[in-house]
């Protein structure tokens, strides 16, 4: 072990630059102390064939407030207590987010590396804030809507078509399950090629400090400034409202695997965006006031998708192999559990290849889900609520109520079959979300 991470005393945003003539954009940082290691991200944008209608110097401001965000890859490898932004010129707002993204966004980092608590460095900028900059309202174009080749964004996608519109989907580097989701539904995927420092994975096996990072925050950013280069509207996310759900509690506050896909850091990006660009109606999610269950419902309405998608994230790791479901994480037990109830054996059996309610070993992974053991995984999985609400539905459902992991279940809660009909109703109620343009919600209510 090489890196000493007490060794650093700082990290620096030190530039961002979007060349114009290629799309490439570039990010610098550094470590002050500890060898001071640089490093740089590329980000490698799609650019519209004349250039003319771009306004750049809105999309330079929104290239700074990326950099700032996907430094946090880089800063939580020593997480130092002072974070210098040189170059970049960030308003209040944006410096603002950064530090909410910071501190909520790595706090399962924190917790999971052993840290003290919640990470609130001191954030100094050295350039002058951007003048503020007429406002543009870009929810009257049309939607560009980042897909990560599972459910959610097909639903999206579908309701956006159903509702008239035409979505123009985009991935940052895409493996071969995104492009094929993509293909299936017809509609454009443009892409995007985002590159980690290689010293970063380096520092990562010689003593760095590493985990959870806020990636939505990171896709979210780099879709904005894509939909402002091709000239498109609103990023149009597909964030449930169980996103807002805390994974548990740490020194008295919340800390959620899923932060930066839940309302609170929904509505923060887009008063960012308002503030260090002047952007209205750049960015929210079309599937934020919908449970896992009703957005589960929405798809089961077409079976057009289901030899493409792959919810796993297993296969979505950096030169990950498998191209499938695994049927042994977290992520495949509550996906299996929220289509249960929506769908036939022989449907579902055939999208995650095999049935995990016949697998005895998935047993202890289902009770966690369901709040029986310690704390929710850390994942992208539901509510404890609407776990037991959709073990229920199963448990009441032939299809499903002999399998192994059922009866095993009813054994020890022997209420399950029955349910509790108020958190049902609950489950499949809306959530609180930001009110959309009409075309937008009418899109929001087409499917789901
Ligand atoms: C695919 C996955 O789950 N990866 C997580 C895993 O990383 P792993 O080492 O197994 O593989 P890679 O993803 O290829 O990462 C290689 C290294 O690079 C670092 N890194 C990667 C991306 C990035 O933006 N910054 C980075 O520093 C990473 O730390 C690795 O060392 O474990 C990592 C450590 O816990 C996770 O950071 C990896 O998570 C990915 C960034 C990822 O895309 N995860 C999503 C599936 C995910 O967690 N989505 C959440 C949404 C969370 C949010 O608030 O945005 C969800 O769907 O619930
Ligand atoms: N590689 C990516 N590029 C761009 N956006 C992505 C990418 N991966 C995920 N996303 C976005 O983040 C959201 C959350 O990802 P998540 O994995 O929860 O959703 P999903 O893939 O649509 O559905 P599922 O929950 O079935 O996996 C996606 O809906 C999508 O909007």
């Amino acid at each position: 072990m090489t890196f000493v991470v007490d060794d650093v005393t700082a990290f620096r945003y030190r530039s961002a630059r979007l060349d114009r003539r290629t799309g490439l954009a570039r990010f610098d940082y550094s470590f002050d102390g500890a060898g001071d290691h640089a490093f740089t991200e590329t980000v490698q944008f799609a650019l519209p064939a004349s250039d003319s209608a771009v306004d750049w110097e809105r999309v330079d401001a929104v290239v700074d407030l990326l950099g700032a965000v996907l430094g946090l890859s880089y800063y939580k490898a020593a997480a130092p207590a002072r974070l210098v932004i040189e170059h970049p010129a960030l308003t209040v707002g944006a410096v603002d987010y950064l530090a909410r993204t910071l501190r909520f966004g790595l706090a399962e980092f924190a917790y999971r590396a052993g840290l003290a608590g919640f990470l609130e460095p001191v954030i100094e900028t050295r350039a002058t804030a951007p003048t503020r900059r007429p406002v543009v309202d870009l929810s009257t174009a049309q939607p560009l809507v980042p897909i990560g080749g599972g459910k959610d964004s097909v639903v999206s996608v579908e309701s956006l078509a159903a509702a008239g519109l035409s979505p123009v989907q985009f991935a940052v580097n895409p493996n071969s399950i995104i492009r094929r989701v993509a293909e299936v539904s017809g509609w454009p995927l443009v892409e995007v090629t985002r590159r980690i420092d290689p010293l970063l994975i380096a520092l990562n096996a010689d003593g760095a400090l590493n985990g959870h990072v806020p990636v939505t925050a990171m896709n979210s950013l780099i879709g904005v400034v894509q939909s402002l280069l091709l000239g498109l509207g609103p990023v149009v996310m597909s964030n449930e409202s169980s996103a807002s759900d805390p994974t548990l509690l740490w020194k008295g506050e919340e800390v959620n695997h899923q932060w930066s896909k839940s309302l609170e850091a929904e509505e923060a990006l887009a008063a960012a965006l308002d503030d260090q660009a002047g952007l209205r109606g750049a960015y929210f999610s079309l599937l934020r006031p919908f449970s896992e269950l009703r957005i589960a419902q929405g798809y089961a309405h077409t079976s057009r998708y289901d030899s493409a998608i792959v919810s796993c994230n297993r296969a979505y790791r950096m030169g990950a192999g498998e191209a499938r479901w695994c049927g042994d994480c977290d992520k495949c037990r509550f996906v299996f559990l929220a289509f249960a109830p929506s769908m036939s054996r022989e449907r579902l059996v055939g999208i995650v290849g095999k049935n995990m309610f016949d697998d005895a070993t998935q047993l202890q992974g289902y009770r966690a889900l369901l709040g029986l053991d310690s704390h929710k995984p850390f994942e992208c999985v539901g509510e404890e609520a609407e776990c037991t609400v959709a073990m229920s539905m199963a448990s009441r459902d032939p299809e499903w109520s002999e399998s192994v992991v059922l009866r095993a279940l009813v054994a020890e809660v022997p209420g399950l079959p029955q349910g509790d009909p108020v958190l049902e109703a609950q489950v499949f109620a809306e959530s609180a979300a930001q009110s959309l343009p009409a075309d937008y919600e009418r899109a929001r209510h087409a499917i789901v």
